[in-house]
């Protein structure tokens, strides 16, 4: 049984809530009936109201720790609109699961590490929960609102996309954006006279260049990565939790959704490129090409073979053809997916090392050792293999300064989640994922960022504690690209920059905007390395 503070309160308040119900409704009746004012009237129907919406708390949230009354309807509204970490910690800490409710939703929070697993894998009662503007952002038809069957079998076709064949042919654009980005840096540090200032824009523009150039290669001209990458602001702030729920002009759901439909429009174009590129037998450069390139090989494996064809020169799996349109919604998916998080991760990492000098020159060292001494050497798939501490040090930066704290799903129905307790219907359920990554049993001095405990340790093995991607059928699709991006970046700026991080008090501090970043956005200033 979920034991806490507020368990004993609860059958009482139920108690005392019906009875004042009671009261009030044979009190109604007696002011209608004596013909009271409209005031009386407004006033008692509020007031059941309200009596209405704590009784459903307490009903909803049962023996789980949470408040013991709710803010009469809006609950910790105003705190949700500017969420703090602290807050975040001590509701993990208040049980294995907590609750609040905001307004009308009622939201179940999994903290431990097997609570939140047996969220994530429990198909059969949860989906993926997206705020209603990802709706529209997104198109109602796109893949991710798939549920069941029709997800897993659709999340099968883009597999192919990820694999490691397939990675490596997108490392090159990968390599070429960083070195622009890196001049870009040291630009921006020499026109700020060598001072540190916030990196954390940066970042983002990186990543979301990097996202582009792999996701739709060169079919993008650079303004319009630019353009993506500073109105994508607007994407996320739309996407925030609570927003208004209509979209209305010079809104954040407004302007996010101008954003996407540009987006798409653009993803679309580049889809109709690839199709004439790829039908005139050109490349593979990135993951539009390489999806396309499935379906023109398993169209030409339709018309030869039909379905049931020859197993021998059957394609590794058989896809339809994908509109221009379709295509681009998946694709702005993966944008969509990457973009928050990359770029969280991506500040943490170059200030994490700044801070610790010695893991930095280990990371260029073994960079060069890889590359036989020439850093302008093209990565291979191999060499990133190769790249033990580096990845432990992208590893551990994951686990220290996971980007997506939590994860929303719904339930779809009633679900028994513990033998005391059943998620109602339609609540918000999130597992998060801090805390099993900073579980001082899996991980020892959790609070140290320490890297080698990927190499000397045993954090390897604790695969049931790395919550940083996820689990089950959702779990991230780009996990192994995400990774080796963050590797691949690092490696390359360890031999190519200096940079160094002007400390805050603010720095360690944990700032909230759909992902995490440091409270003062990361100071840096940059130089070339010799
Ligand atoms: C450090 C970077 C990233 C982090 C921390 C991250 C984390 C996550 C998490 C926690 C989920 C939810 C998993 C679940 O519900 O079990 C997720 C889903 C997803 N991620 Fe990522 N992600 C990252 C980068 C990427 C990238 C680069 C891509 C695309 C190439 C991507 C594509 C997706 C997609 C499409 C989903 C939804 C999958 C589905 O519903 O089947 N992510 N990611």
């Amino acid at each position: 049984m979920e034991v806490n503070a507020t368990s004993v309160s609860f059958p009482s308040s139920i108690v005392t809530a019906a009875v004042m119900a009671t009261d009030v409704m044979s009190g109604l009746v007696s002011q209608i009936v004596a013909g009271a004012n409209i005031w009386t009237v407004v006033w008692t129907i509020f007031l059941s109201a309200v009596i209405y919406d704590q009784y459903r708390y307490i009903s909803q949230k049962g023996s789980i720790a949470g408040p013991p009354f709710k803010l009469p309807f809006m609950g910790p509204f105003l705190q949700s609109v500017d969420p703090q970490f602290h807050e975040y910690q001590a509701k993990w800490n208040s049980g294995s699961l907590s609750c609040v409710s905001v307004f009308h939703k009622f939201v179940v929070i999994a903290s431990t590490r097997d609570m939140a697993r047996k969220i994530f894998n429990a198909p059969a009662f949860v989906k993926p929960c997206v705020v209603d503007a990802a709706h529209k952002l997104l198109r109602p038809a796109n893949w991710v609102f798939l549920d069941g069957r029709a997800h897993v079998d659709y999340r099968k076709g883009l597999n192919g996309l990820f694999t490691r064949q397939a990675l490596e042919l997108y490392l090159p654009g990968q390599e070429e954006v960083y070195e622009k980005y890196f001049e870009a840096f040291v630009g921006i540090t020499k026109r700020n006279g060598g001072k540190a200032v916030p990196f954390m824009p940066n970042f983002r523009e990186l990543m979301c260049a990097v996202s582009c150039r792999t996701f739709v290669g060169n079919y993008l001209p650079e303004e319009t990565v630019k353009k993506i990458a500073n109105d994508y602001y607007h994407i996320t702030a739309a996407l925030e939790l609570v927003n208004f729920p209509v979209i209305l002009p010079f809104t954040r759901t407004w302007y996010g959704k101008k954003c996407a439909d540009m987006v798409l429009e653009e993803f679309t174009e580049c889809a109709a490129k690839s199709k004439i590129r790829m039908r005139a037998g050109g490349k593979i450069e990135c993951i539009m090409d390489a999806w396309i390139k499935n379906m023109i090989v398993s169209e030409e494996y339709r018309k030869k073979h039909g379905i049931e064809g020859l197993q021998e020169e059957k394609p590794d799996i058989l896809i339809r053809w994908f509109s221009d349109i379709e295509i681009s919604m998946t694709i702005f998916t993966f944008l969509f997916a990457s973009q928050d998080a990359s770029s969280s991760a991506c500040t943490w990492l170059f200030q994490l090392i700044a801070d610790r000098p010695g893991v930095l020159d280990k990371v260029r060292e073994e960079n060069l050792n890889i590359r036989g001494g020439d850093r302008n050497k093209p990565l291979t798939m191999d060499m990133m293999d190769k790249m033990i501490y580096t990845r432990a040090v992208v590893k551990e930066t994951l686990r220290y300064r996971p980007p997506v704290l939590m994860v929303p799903y719904v339930a779809k129905k009633d679900f028994p989640v513990t033998e005391h307790y059943t998620i109602p219907k339609g609540s918000m359920v999130v597992p998060a994922t801090y805390p099993s990554l900073h579980d001082p049993e899996a991980y020892p001095n959790p609070e140290t960022y320490d890297p080698d405990r990927w190499i000397t340790g045993d954090a390897e093995q604790q695969s049931k504690n790395w919550l940083v991607f996820g689990t089950g059928p959702h779990y991230c699709i780009g996990q192994t690209y995400a990774t080796l991006n963050l590797m691949a970046l690092v490696g390359n700026a360890s031999m190519k920059l200096k940079w160094k991080h002007h400390i805050t008090p603010r720095s360690e501090e944990i700032k909230i905007f759909a992902t995490i970043f440091p409270k003062d956005n990361c100071l840096l200033s940059f130089e070339e390395r010799d």
